[in-house]
């Protein structure tokens, strides 16, 4: 198992998502109960929590997609709730996202899916957006062939690729990723985590992803947060989680699985 991890001091760099006193809730149900979380420029955070938690919602709220009840969140240095429309757009030109199943439109093409936000924030012909999704295409490790092809027509682990590439569309300076290794086989997640990091160094992204694989966490995460009782639990890189005496830390980084991908025979 490859480590691309680097551990850069967490001081002095930029803030690049912050999230101060967040409480979401449903109803009479509190998920989120006062959240902090600071996320730097070009770090890849992997932010882990038992099912349930509110991972998602945290990711979603930071999305503007779930309300939220308290609480700042500022990405880019924006306070959310202070945009105008017009600046919101702008904001959301900024980011990529991977929702967990990949999502892309069943009906559109790879090449048609990486198109949509460009479609939807650009203004270009026709034959230049054919070079930019093709540009992506290959930056995900697709071959051309598959720019033509449907969804259904994928594998599990292509269709992660074509959403990364969707969500790369834009040279977004963040990427939020909701467990983009889920459904596949241990070599097909390695070879994901790779291509993230890869990316990562190369363009110089932000990710937030959020993630329960035991391999990604120790193998491309520079920071780990863990959430429970709807806050931070931990954070840090993944030797203070190691070192964390919390009793869900332990068990999650210590249990038998844990065991297993630290012998590396995950
Ligand atoms: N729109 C909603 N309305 C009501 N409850 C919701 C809504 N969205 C999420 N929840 C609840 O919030 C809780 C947290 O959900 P969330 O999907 O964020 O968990 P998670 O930590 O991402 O879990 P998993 O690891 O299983 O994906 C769950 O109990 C879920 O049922």
């Amino acid at each position: 198992m490859s480590d691309t991890r680097r551990h850069p001091s967490t001081e002095n760099r930029e803030v690049v998502i912050r999230v101060r006193g967040v409480e979401v809730g449903f109803g009479e149900r509190m998920i989120l109960k006062g959240l902090d979380l600071d996320v730097y420029r070009g770090e890849i955070l992997g932010f882990v929590g038992a099912s349930g938690q509110g991972k998602s919602v945290l990711t979603r709220t930071i999305l503007g997609l779930v309300p939220k009840r308290a609480g700042t969140i500022e990405v880019l240095g924006q306070n959310l709730d202070e945009l105008s429309a017009s600046e919101r757009r702008l904001l959301e030109r900024r980011w990529g996202v991977l929702f967990q199943q990949g999502a892309l439109f069943s009906a559109l093409t790879v090449k048609q899916n990486v198109q949509v936000p460009m479609r939807e924030y650009l203004n270009l012909s026709d034959r230049l957006l054919d070079e930019l999704a093709m540009l992506k295409i290959e930056m995900v490790g697709l071959k051309p062939d598959a720019a033509d092809k449907l969804p259904s027509e994928l594998s599990g682990g292509m269709i992660k690729r074509a959403a990364l590439a969707r969500a790369l569309a834009l040279d977004p300076d963040i990427v939020f990723l909701d467990e983009p290794t889920s459904g596949l086989d241990p070599i097909g997640a390695g070879e994901f985590d790779e291509l993230i990091a890869t990316l990562q160094r190369t363009l110089g992204l932000t990710v937030f992803m959020v993630t329960h694989d035991l391999d990604s966490l120790h193998t491309v995460c520079d920071r780990i947060a863990a959430l429970g009782d709807g806050k931070i639990l931990a954070e840090g890189p993944i030797e203070a989680m190691l070192a964390s005496d919390h009793p869900w830390l332990r068990a999650y980084f210590h249990g038998k699985r844990a065991r297993a991908v630290m012998a590396g025979d995950a």
